[in-house]
């Protein structure tokens, strides 16, 4: 299959991707608050799984819930889908499990498929992070660079103070001396408790108010938020983060050749690639969903690398009306 293949079904496939998407989340809306991690993201795995099996796809999941072996559903390298095209499929149902169980702001059900061969096969390991904005040079900061180094290319790029900046890092006490650095050089500081997919999508929505993204969080999101950014603009750069031997020959066993490369955002994901996401608790990408016993309303984004379309969906889901699939 070729990006050809996906033209004649790509407008029907991006309503098709958000309602797999709104599915996860309304099923674990229903665990927003009540203290159980597991159960909301266990709730939103299945209710992602059995939307995947009414579009009209070849899917195969290449980032996912983990192996076959310690995941029942959505375990990497699982075919899902009616039939189709022959995509690439990297899902995250619940990213932000902590922030849905205790009802914080922002967690996300999420999904981005590519061509087949699109995305960078990442384990479940830690990954380094940097993000920016569209709009900027080239190269404007980098992976390797001290943080005020990358401060002061920004500032110079956006035309302004480093006080005037603001970076967005994951609460973390493995960042404490990246928070030190950034705020020694003046930056100001934006800490997530958990979502860094969120977090990074952040850096290209004028709106968030944020300049920078770095830090360590999941490889796994780190490819899924490089898919956002390929659709809706901006760079990215993420290097595995290793914790010992095995976590390396893991990454040779997924293909990874050189464990400490610093791969670009198009490295991550490339070719034609879509990403679709649906609000769980509202944050500063997505409202989040309100559902009683017999209606939902469901906030999505879906965009597509191609065209560099991003559409906001507002749903309103009548239970009484739709499949037991999609009611959670
Ligand atoms: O909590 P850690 O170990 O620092 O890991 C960071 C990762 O955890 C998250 O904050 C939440 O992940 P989960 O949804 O799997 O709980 C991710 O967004 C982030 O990449």
């Amino acid at each position: 299959m070729t990006t050809r293949d996906l033209i004649p079904v790509d407008r029907n496939l991006a309503l098709e991707l958000v309602r797999v998407t709104e599915a996860a989340a309304l099923a674990s809306a229903r665990w927003i608050g009540r203290g159980d991690k597991n159960a909301a993201d266990g709730a939103a795995v299945d209710a992602m799984r059995k939307a995947f099996d009414t579009v009209a796809i070849e899917g195969t999941v290449v980032i996912g819930e983990g192996e076959m072996d310690e995941a029942p559903m959505l375990y990497i390298g699982e075919k899902i889908g009616l039939g189709g095209p022959k995509v690439d499929i990297a899902v995250d149902p619940l990213e932000g499990t902590s922030i849905c169980a205790s009802g914080g702001p922002g967690s996300i059900a999420t999904l981005a498929v590519a061509e087949h061969g699109g995305f960078l096969h990442a384990p479940d390991i830690y990954m380094d992070k940097i993000a920016v904005g569209p709009g900027l040079p080239a190269g404007v900061v980098d992976l390797d660079a001290a943080p005020g180094e990358n401060l002061r290319e920004l500032a110079r790029a956006k035309k302004c103070e480093i006080n005037d900046l603001v970076v967005c890092i994951l609460g973390r006490d493995r960042h404490k001396d990246i928070i030190r650095a950034c705020r020694e050089a003046g930056a100001r500081i934006m800490l997530i408790p958990d979502g860094d997919v969120s977090g990074l999508i952040a850096v290209s929505q004028p709106e968030a108010g944020v300049d920078l993204y770095l830090g360590s969080g999941g490889a796994p999101e780190g490819v899924l938020s490089a898919a956002a950014l390929r659709c809706i603009g901006g760079q990215m750069q993420g290097r595995l983060l290793y914790e010992d031997d095995s976590q390396i020959q893991r990454a040779r066993d997924m293909g990874i050749t050189d464990p400490n490369k610093k791969f670009a955002v198009d490295e991550m994901a490339r070719g034609d690639v879509m990403f679709a996401a649906t609000g769980i608790t509202t944050g500063p990408l997505l409202k989040g969903v309100r559902r009683n016993a017999t209606a939902g309303y469901t906030h999505s984004i879906i965009m597509r690398s191609k065209t560099g379309t991003v559409r906001y969906i507002e749903a309103h889901h009548n239970f009484a009306l739709k499949p037991s699939a999609f009611a959670g």
